[in-house]
């Protein structure tokens, strides 16, 4: 068996020109165009890629676009006074602020003070809550893409079981919360869980968010299944590889997401979709 590949590369380009449609529907009925603020703290190489092709993105699809480039040394009372400022300004509908933050800086205090109809991450307390209460609102960019994807494959979701690698705040809890909302039986595997291959040996589903590379051997995939990578890691010779051994799983899976050119290119759609969201959520 040869799995078929599911082209998020393509599936996003299609949501990107939705959205630029839809921009340009409320900008010529008179409205603003949707804000983003996309706040850099430092300059992490990886995260500088990340931000510009967000930037980049935003551009692209008509969006009014801020940069806030912050130095590595910047003091928590500096992020909190510029997103008072950023909740405040009627022209901004969406706040990222790129992760991981440097060491000195607590994540979790910032995300607090994010006013939670602008947060399109979907990471503050509120939104996770509303997602866990099964009424989302602004949900986590990747796991709704994920979710994207498997509904454009015609995944059945009940009577399936999902087992996702990695319990991360960012993809595995709330692809968990996903996942249990489409009526999927959900395993979350983690650092401590022993035997791995048992557990990817059983998933119907597999949601590889470890991030760490090659750590699910092709091998150990269930014939038949869809195998969702969503590691992006850097080798050292600068090619960029997943967390699933690819060729292996490939033969195995029925369906598989290519890395680069799967998941990543979904978060960066989703979160204009989101931000697109709460444009039309603020004017009323
Ligand atoms: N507050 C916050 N929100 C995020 O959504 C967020 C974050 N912090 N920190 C880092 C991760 C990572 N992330 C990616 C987005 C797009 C690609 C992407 O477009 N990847 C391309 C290739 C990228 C490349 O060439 O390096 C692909 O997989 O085809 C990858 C990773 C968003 N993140």
């Amino acid at each position: 068996m040869t799995a078929q590949i599911i082209d998020g590369k393509s599936i996003a380009l299609d949501i990107r020109r939705e959205v630029a449609e839809q921009v340009r529907q409320r900008t010529a009925s008179g409205k603003r165009p949707p804000g983003l603020a996309v706040v850099l703290v430092g300059s992490d190489p990886a995260s500088s890629v990340y931000v510009r092709k967000k930037r980049e993105a935003c551009e692209e699809a008509g969006f009014h676009a801020e940069d806030h480039d912050l130095d590595p040394n910047t003091t928590q009372e500096t992020l909190n006074a510029l997103i008072e400022q950023l909740n405040e300004d009627p022209a901004i509908d969406g706040i990222l602020v790129q992760l991981p933050l440097p060491d000195h800086l607590d994540a979790d205090e910032m995300l607090l003070r994010i006013r939670p109809d602008k947060d399109v991450d979907g990471f503050h307390p509120y939104n996770v809550g509303r997602l866990c209460q099964r009424k989302p609102e602004l949900r986590p960019c990747t796991p709704a893409g994920i979710i994207h994807l498997l509904d454009a494959i015609g995944t059945p979701y009940k009577g399936q079981h999902a087992v996702i690698v990695g319990a991360s705040n960012i993809v595995g809890r709330p692809m968990t919360m996903e996942l249990l909302l489409k009526g999927t039986t959900v395993t979350v595997t983690h650092r401590f869980t022993g035997d791995l291959p048992r557990f990817v040996a059983d998933a119907d589903l597999l949601i590889a968010a470890a991030g760490k590379p090659g750590l699910i051997d092709g091998e150990w995939v269930k014939p038949g299944s869809t195998v969702i990578d969503v590691g992006i890691n850097r080798t050292e010779s600068g090619k960029l590889i997943g967390d699933v051994g690819f060729d292996a799983a490939s033969r195995r899976a029925g369906w598989i997401t290519p890395v680069p050119g799967g998941v990543g290119p979904m978060t960066i759609a989703m979160l204009l979709r989101n931000t697109l969201e709460a444009a039309n959520n603020h004017d009323g």
